[in-house]
């Protein structure tokens, strides 16, 4: 069966510096793959390459066997939460995700739905800019599924969540793939990533390790956090990552 996102050697260098270099791993229906690694180690630009944002130098980043430009209609199939997808700040929220439900072909009521899932309903006429971070994260995650998709890809949806709203976007994302869908999340806590995702991935430019949660722990490392320190700290730059 094809996977939902497949990474196949993805390279992206930048005026000849390597960010990321051979990058190949898989995300299947029903699961959830962390993609983990330091600042800089090039989670962003993989995922922004996933979604068309940029184009690799070389390999392929494909979506349901394809590009993502090939998509019919994107919103249908990927819902995707990262910064610097501009948002227009000055209308309200509810403005905000009618704008996205039409482009999507989504039915009227899609708006109201949305917003309950995120618990966003009560602020649904602020404007945009009047958000607080985690209200921000939380529109994020709306737009991403306003148009019902079958894979998210969510690049540090966490950031700035209080501690119930990072409870929360737990119970949202495995949710979603327990109804079968495929979830691509970066974040950069470790401690509470590991109560959500089924697979990881740790990169530092490129794959340290690509596999199965437990897989990871179980060849002794106690805790998400100790596998990830063995690994990033086995590579160039050490400790402090
Ligand atoms: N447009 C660009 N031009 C040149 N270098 C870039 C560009 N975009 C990203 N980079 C570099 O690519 C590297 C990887 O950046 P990227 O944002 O993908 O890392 P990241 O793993 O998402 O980091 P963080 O955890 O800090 O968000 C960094 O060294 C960054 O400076």
């Amino acid at each position: 069966m094809t996977p939902v996102v497949r990474f196949d050697r993805f390279s992206k260098s930048y005026r000849g510096d390597a960010v990321v270099e051979d990058l190949s791993f898989a995300v299947e229906s029903g699961s959830v793959v962390g993609l983990l690694g330091p600042n800089g180690a090039g989670k962003s630009t993989a995922m922004r390459g996933l979604v068309g944002l940029l184009h690799p130098t070389s390999g392929t980043a494909s979506v349901f066997g394809g590009p993502f430009h090939a998509l019919a209609n994107p919103a249908r199939r990927v819902g995707v939460h990262m910064d610097g997808l501009g948002f227009e700040t000055g209308i309200t929220a509810r403005r905000h995700l009618e704008i996205y439900r039409l482009a999507a072909g989504m039915p009227r009521g899609r708006v109201d739905e949305v917003l309950e899932q995120v618990d966003l309903a009560p602020h649904a006429s602020k404007r945009v800019k009047q958000f607080s971070t985690g209200m921000w994260q939380r529109l994020g995650l709306a737009t991403a599924v306003i148009g019902d998709p079958e894979l998210l890809v969510l690049d540090e949806p966490a950031n700035g969540l209080d501690p119930s709203g990072i409870r929360w976007l737990r119970g949202f994302v495995r949710s979603f793939a327990d109804r079968g869908g495929a979830v691509l999340i970066s974040s950069h806590q470790l401690a509470e990533l590991e109560q959500t995702v089924d697979e990881v991935v740790v990169m530092r430019r490129s794959v340290l390790y690509a596999g199965r949660l437990e897989e990871l722990t179980s060849a002794g490392a106690a805790s998400l956090e100790e596998g990830y320190f063995d690994l990033i700290d086995a590579t160039e730059g050490g400790r402090r990552a």
